[in-house]
């Protein structure tokens, strides 16, 4: 049976990575068409609720509102769902090259990318049940406790960390060494474990960092500066996308949730400040549903904004230019930022006897490389000279992407130790290209205009190189690599040559936010800290895009979060009431005194305005 398994898992991981060497991505909203940009909508029906996007915050919030039996809730997302190709973590960077990415890019960039294609990076995006949790590489980091302090300093209240810290616990389910128990779930859904494979050079590394004064520590606990092996989201080294937890586990109890893959939502249907319902394609065919109480917004920090701006929430003057009929002036995309990535390679002469095939094996027993996304084992948090927490990750090859050949793995071992700049200043923009809806919007991250940044960057890329230089590594003959082909003009290790490598190797991180911020005032955010679009009835934003300020990691462990708390904040909001007048005792008791309490502080206003 288990040898039975490795000729099937040979199979298919060979056939879809050579299948997907020659797949180009494509540049609009592809698999989408309207014969008639004009046609007259099919009447698709009404639901309580419409969430537009399956992703990552989408399939939380389907779980959640689900259990309401009483509401019908509409999942529409555009993509399709994963398979056991795209459940394999050590593949997912020819995930990012595949049908399951939505194929954007940035503008072109003045700071980064600078040797791509017309100086543009790739954005991917995930498409399908999961959204990006499907190809990104399930590295599980929520955040410090400053950071959504933060949060309530902008004047959000409700998002301390003790407000948020139940919802980061409620959906995990911890289960690794070296645990901060207080700052962790153990009962949620999703699971959440070590990257077990520690090499002779990850070794090494650590004893560098004990050396440079950093320990080991949990970086999703108390305290994250310092450093810690990976925390992932896979449960026994596979993927655990946000479909496979959150979806998979209730669509076929839940007859209240119905899901349509394959649907790009196109416009949100608004009548006096309320959305009435959503245009979709399917088929090539334009369908209109509607919505009862609310429509959310789940499709994203690229497709949310897009969504807005199409349906006529955005700044006036840009929709009025592109023929939108504004519905409410907002600024929609105007906040949008991402962190950068930079790093360095390294050579080294230590030889791993491995192959896909013994991989593959491993992988059936839940270890070896195929179990981690790219390879990265060791994560640090640090602070450097003016500028709060860095980044670094260590990543001990290069996963399947750098095989030779034959299928064997690259040896001897190359390195990496990447640093990303975890709360740049510079700030860019999602726009419009135009008002039809299968063009992809135009993504400026505009990163490093910053000048800060950009010296931010560099001082780490000097701590990089000399914990690269250190005596552990020795033995390992670890050679960090040189570009002498676009930067050779450069002395290896001066500033300039850390500019020129950051202008030609920097990458965004594809960890955006920002574009339909949080906040509370509408000139300066798109939602309140309900998540309600200013100013209109019944629109929550629940993705990344909401993100007011960068977390000390990356996105999903947040995004989670905000799904969690949003769905009680749509459980409050729509229940409360009705659930008083019903016989359900828990709800009536918990009713009745949130009905005792409004009386209260109605009375007592009343009393004050009569004195007043
Ligand atoms: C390659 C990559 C690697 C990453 N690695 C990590 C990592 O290791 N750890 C980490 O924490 N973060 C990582 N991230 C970031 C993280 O995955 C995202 O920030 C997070 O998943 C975003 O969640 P979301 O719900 O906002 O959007 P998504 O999960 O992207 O979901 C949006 C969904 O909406 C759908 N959609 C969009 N527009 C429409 C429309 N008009 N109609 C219908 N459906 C629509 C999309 O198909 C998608 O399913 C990575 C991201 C990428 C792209």
């Amino acid at each position: 049976q288990v040898n039975e398994d490795v000729n099937h898992y040979m199979k298919l991981i060979t056939e879809n990575i050579l299948k997907l060497e020659n797949y180009v991505l494509p540049n609009f909203y592809e698999g989408f068409n309207l014969t008639d940009e004009h046609q007259k909508p099919i009447d698709f029906g009404k639901f309580d609720f419409i969430i537009v996007g399956g992703g990552t915050a989408g399939s939380l919030l389907s779980n959640r509102l689900s259990e309401v039996k009483e509401w019908s809730i509409l999942l529409l997302e555009g993509g399709t769902g994963g398979n056991e190709f795209t459940d394999i973590p050590g593949v997912s960077s020819f995930l990012v090259n595949s049908p399951y990415n939505w194929g954007c890019n940035t503008t072109p960039q003045r700071s980064i990318c600078q040797d791509k294609i017309k100086n543009v990076c790739k954005y991917p995006r995930g498409k399908g049940l999961g959204g990006s949790t499907l190809i990104n590489d399930n590295i599980f980091l929520r955040g410090a406790a400053s950071d959504y302090d933060k949060w309530t300093e902008l004047g959000l209240e409700g998002w301390s960390f003790q407000d948020v810290l139940p919802y980061l616990k409620k959906y995990e389910n911890a289960s690794f060494e070296n645990i901060d128990v207080d700052y962790h779930g153990f009962n949620g859904e999703l699971v959440i474990e070590n990257f077990k494979h520690v090499s002779d050079v990850a070794t090494a590394y650590m004893e560098i960092l004990e050396s440079f004064g950093y320990s080991m520590t949990d970086i999703n606990g108390k305290n994250p500066l310092g450093y810690g092996i990976v925390q992932q989201s896979t449960y026994k080294g596979r993927r655990e996308s946000g479909a496979k937890v959150f979806i998979d586990s209730v669509v076929e109890e839940q007859t209240n949730l119905q899901i349509l893959t394959e649907a790009l939502v196109i416009r949100i249907v608004t009548d006096n400040l309320r959305a009435t319902g959503v245009e979709f394609i399917h088929n090539e065919t334009k369908y209109h549903v509607n919505a009862v109480r609310e429509v959310i917004v789940s499709a994203g920090v690229v497709g949310s904004p897009q969504l807005l701006m199409l349906s006529g929430i955005g700044p006036s003057e840009d929709l009025l230019n592109l023929n939108i009929t504004p519905v409410k002036d907002l600024p929609v995309g105007q906040f949008f930022q991402d962190q950068c990535v930079a790093g360095i390679q390294a050579t080294t002469n230590y030889f791993q006897n491995t192959s896909l095939e013994y991989e593959i094996s491993r992988y059936l027993k839940a270890s070896g490389f195929l179990t981690s996304s790219a390879r990265a084992n060791v994560y640090t948090f640090h602070n450097i000279k003016n500028y709060p927490t860095m980044e670094l990750i260590f990543l001990d090859g290069f996963g399947l992407q750098h095989l030779n050949d034959t299928f064997g793995f690259t040896n001897p071992l190359t390195i990496a130790l990447y640093s990303v700049l975890l709360y740049p200043k510079s700030v860019g923009r999602i726009t419009l290209a135009s008002n039809n809806p299968l063009e992809f919007p135009l993504i400026n991250p505009n990163s490093l205009s910053e000048t800060q940044d950009l010296e931010a960057l560099v001082e780490a890329l000097d701590l990089t190189l000399s914990i690269l230089s250190s005596e552990p590594f020795k033995k390992f003959n670890v050679t960090p690599l040189r570009d002498t082909k676009l930067c050779g003009d450069y002395s290896f290790g001066d500033a300039s040559y850390w500019k020129c490598l950051i202008q030609y190797n920097g990458i965004a991180a594809f960890h955006g936010i920002g574009s339909c911020k949080m906040g509370w005032n509408s000139s300066e955010s798109v939602i309140n800290e309900r998540l309600l679009v200013h100013g209109m009835d019944n629109i929550r934003i629940i993705d990344a895009s909401v993100v007011p300020s960068f977390v000390t990691g990356h996105l999903v462990g947040t995004v989670y979060m905000i799904a969690e708390k949003g769905a009680d904040m749509i459980k409050e909001d729509n229940l409360i009431i009705r659930e008083y007048l019903t016989s359900n005792s828990d709800y009536r008791t918990i009713s009745s005194i949130s009905f005792l309490l409004s009386s209260i502080v109605i009375i007592y206003s009343t009393v004050l305005s009569y004195f007043n």
